[in-house]
């Protein structure tokens, strides 16, 4: 009886267990059905995990994504952002979603108050991310928009017997991770300076590489070695103690290849640009505020630098520039008044010169800065200085070896009967690779190699006719 009564209880308690098991299964699917199971999930481990830490402690670490108040966004916010794409797209239930580098994917991340696990080495950590408004006066009134924006974070906990294996081990993986994910998910931007202090970009899918820039063949290759040395100079700039930059002062006539040269630089390096137009940064300090943005692996460009700024200073003075415009001894309609006459920019030589190599030139690293401009003679010494531009590369007019490069890109030809023609001609006249380029592609299907050689042979005589023209012209007149 004793016996029965006991089986009896045993049954009973188990048509009780089993109703309850079915009880919370229904009330689980149902939560499930109304989306609420992961949030319940959720506060159901965030108050086990809180009883759990009486018992033993858990420790945070909060990861914000600026470093030194809003100055500059952190590297390790962006790593583990990449290194947590996995597990968020796998555990996360709620998502943030970017445009990518493959046009039809999204990159994943976590959105607010999410949470997801992650193991490591038996130990078990958990990330959260979450956002805040910025405080009404965040100490930098000079920030502008970008101060207005929410500051994110990520938030690490951990028990407290996991914090040597979790700062030690754990957080340095994390980081490698993110960095090697962010190396694959990344597409090259092309920056540029919207308003005064704030940057905006674009994905940069310029097709100039140094395969098709015509130039001398052995200047090309001095300055792709060049870049190679930078790039793997990590450890040489260490160990002389320069900050890891490099200048570069691209100069010569329009049309010559230099922004060109800056787009086969930036896809033979991998580099983002970013491409300032001074003219639009009203002052020093909004010049340093877009500098310490810039990230590391990228070219910081300025082009037409003469034209930006007024950076003869007190060499030239506001008289000069009048009549300088009345006797048109400036350029007409050169790019230089036009920039000059609608900028408000109070970028002085001085703030640039520290933009370039002084405290703050330092904060960052592997960046190359590099100036372009039509008229060398016209900057500052000081400015050009070996040190400050460390490589002057001259872009100039096509010259026969670059002829012979375009010939043999646009036609396939290495050598031909016109060539001894063409070499006699690009001595005495000038033509820019962009013009011998244009004559050398085929415009319709009738038209070969010779056809085309012929017509730059036949443009390569009238601009000679033009210009001895032009120069019989000014003898008589002189
Ligand atoms: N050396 C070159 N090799 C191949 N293409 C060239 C070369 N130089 C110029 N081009 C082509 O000619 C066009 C104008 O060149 P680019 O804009 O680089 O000249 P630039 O020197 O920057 O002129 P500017 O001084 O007016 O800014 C581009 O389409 C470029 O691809
Ligand atoms: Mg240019």
């Amino acid at each position: 009886m004793e016996a029965s009564s006991s089986v009896w209880s045993g049954l009973n308690s188990g048509v009780v267990l089993s109703l309850i098991a079915v009880l919370w299964t229904v009330v689980w699917q149902n939560l499930q059905h109304l989306q609420l199971q992961q949030t319940f999930g959720r506060h159901m481990s965030r108050h086990a995990r809180r009883l759990a830490a009486m018992v033993d402690p858990y420790l945070s670490l909060t990861i914000a994504e600026y470093d030194g108040g809003r100055m500059r966004r952190s590297d390790a916010y962006e790593e583990v952002k990449a290194y947590l794409r996995g597990a968020c797209s796998r555990d996360a239930r709620h998502l943030r979603a970017e445009g990518g580098k493959d046009a039809n994917k999204l990159v994943l991340s976590m959105a607010d108050r999410e949470e997801v696990a992650d193991d490591f080495q038996g130990a078990r950590v958990w990330w959260l991310a979450y956002s805040k408004s910025p405080p009404r006066n965040d100490g930098f009134p000079w920030w502008g928009a970008a101060a207005q924006e929410d500051r994110r974070f990520y938030q690490l906990f951990f028990l407290e017997r996991h914090r040597e294996l979790v700062l030690g081990a754990y957080l340095p993986r994390v980081r490698q991770m993110g960095r090697d994910a962010m190396l694959q998910n990344r597409q090259r931007k092309l920056f540029t300076n919207i308003s005064t202090s704030q940057w905006s970009h674009v994905v940069f899918e310029h097709p100039k590489t140094f395969a098709t820039l015509a130039m001398d063949p052995a200047k090309k290759k001095e300055i792709m070695d060049d870049l190679d040395m930078f790039k793997a100079g990590k450890e040489y700039h260490a160990r002389v103690g320069k900050a890891w930059k490099r200048g570069y002062l691209l100069y010569g006539p329009p049309g010559t290849g230099k922004s060109a040269m800056i787009a086969a630089m930036a896809n033979y390096l991998d580099y983002d640009i970013y491409d300032i137009e001074l003219t639009s940064v009203h002052s020093n300090s909004d010049l340093r505020k877009l500098f310490i943005e810039t990230k590391s692996k990228s070219i910081i460009v300025i082009e037409d630098i003469d034209c930006s700024l007024d950076l003869s200073g007190s060499r030239k003075n506001k008289e000069e520039t009048a009549e300088d415009k009345k006797d048109g001894s400036t350029p007409a309609g050169d790019k230089a008044e036009k920039k000059k006459a609608d900028t408000s920019s109070k970028v002085t030589l001085s703030g640039l010169l520290n933009f370039i190599d002084g405290l703050w030139s330092a904060c960052g690293a592997e960046r190359l800065i590099v100036f372009t401009t039509n008229h060398v003679e016209k900057l500052d010494p000081a400015l050009v200085r070996r040190g400050r531009m460390d490589k002057h590369i001259e872009m100039s007019y096509c010259g026969f070896e670059a002829f012979k490069f375009l010939a043999n890109t646009y036609l396939g030809v290495v050598s031909h009967e016109l060539f001894d023609d063409i070499r006699e001609l690009l001595q005495e006249v000038n033509m820019t690779p962009a013009d011998v380029a244009e004559n050398l592609t085929r415009k319709s299907v009738d038209d070969d190699a010779h056809s085309c050689l012929a017509s730059l042979v036949r443009e390569l005589q009238e601009a000679k006719k033009m210009a001895n023209g032009e120069n019989g012209q000014d003898e008589q007149d002189g």
